[in-house]
């Protein structure tokens, strides 16, 4: 998906949203067990369709498929496959946090992109550019790098300063990584709890997409993220995963979902409107 595309879909859908598919077995409701021999799928599908008209993008968090081992694996294909199939406009990004040596990554790079139909995967930068360019090797596929992250630990290393110039380490990965790509196949990771760090953020990277993960269970702010972080092409997905896809654990949980999701999607649809990216 272009930037362009990625932008119509956000006007159309007045959405910015991006539905994290932390799928985690012990989380589902148990009702899902008795009812069907595929309940993780059966879950993430119910959660895809009760969401997907109110938001652009959907982000499965590998750890929770890759904990099940071969049968996490297949659901986490037939979860792209059937978003794709029946939700062609949704950006679909791993969340896998990857990156290695350059012949490791591109190996990483087709997992994601030619075996699966991701349209992006989250890198680590700490291994630097050879680590993170064959992932951008792929037409329309796109890089999201971690650049200061939601967590706790986001404060041991990233906000370390150069002793010479008073340098952030999240700001030397935006400066550098600039170079590896452009604001068409490469987003960043900031974490929502960090909004306050957008502005020198976007003083470095005005034109790119952000993956802002963090608002919901974690606390962050959505206003606070849009205040500091839109641009002229909306230039944000705010993902939410607990919040979302746990907000009932009973039979009613796919409508629970869906009533979470509208509430954030009102609140981007006036943000958008106040900034007048839509009418
Ligand atoms: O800095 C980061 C990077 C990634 N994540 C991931 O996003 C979701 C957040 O889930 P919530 O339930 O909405 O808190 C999850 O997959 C994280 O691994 C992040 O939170 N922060």
């Amino acid at each position: 998906m272009t930037k362009q595309e990625l932008f119509e879909n956000i006007q159309r859908k007045k959405s910015f949203l991006c539905v994290g598919l932390d799928t985690d077995v012990n989380k589902i409701p148990e009702h899902l067990f008795d009812e069907s021999d595929d309940p993780i799928f059966a879950f993430n599908k119910a959660i895809i369709d009760a969401t997907a008209d109110l938001c652009v993008a959907y982000k499965p968090n590998l750890a929770f498929y890759e904990s099940l081992g071969l049968e996490g694996w297949e659901i986490l294909e037939r979860t792209v496959e059937y978003i794709r199939t029946y939700y062609p406009d949704q950006f679909i990004i791993a969340d896998a946090k990857r990156g290695d040596i350059g012949n490791t990554s591109a190996m990483y790079a087709r997992t994601f992109f030619g075996n699966m139909d991701f349209d992006s995967v989250t890198v680590a930068p700490y291994m630097g550019e050879d680590s993170v360019t064959p992932f951008l090797t792929y037409e329309d596929k796109w890089v999201t790098l971690l650049a200061l992250t939601s967590n706790k630990g986001a404060f041991d290393f990233q906000f370390m300063k150069d002793a010479e110039t008073g340098e952030r380490l999240f700001e030397k990965v935006l400066k550098t990584s600039l170079n590896w790509g452009t604001d068409e196949n490469m987003m960043y990771v900031v974490g929502a709890t960090k909004a306050e760090m957008l502005t020198d953020i976007r003083a470095i990277i005005p034109e790119h997409f952000l993956l802002v993960p963090g608002v919901g269970a974690q606390g962050g702010s959505l206003a606070e993220v849009a205040k500091y972080g839109l641009n002229s092409t909306c230039g944000l997905l705010v993902n939410s995963s607990r919040q979302i896809i746990y907000a009932s654990q009973d039979a009613d949980y796919a409508k629970a979902a869906r009533l979470e999701a509208e509430k954030v999607q009102l609140e981007m649809e006036q943000i958008l409107f106040a900034a007048e990216l839509i009418q």
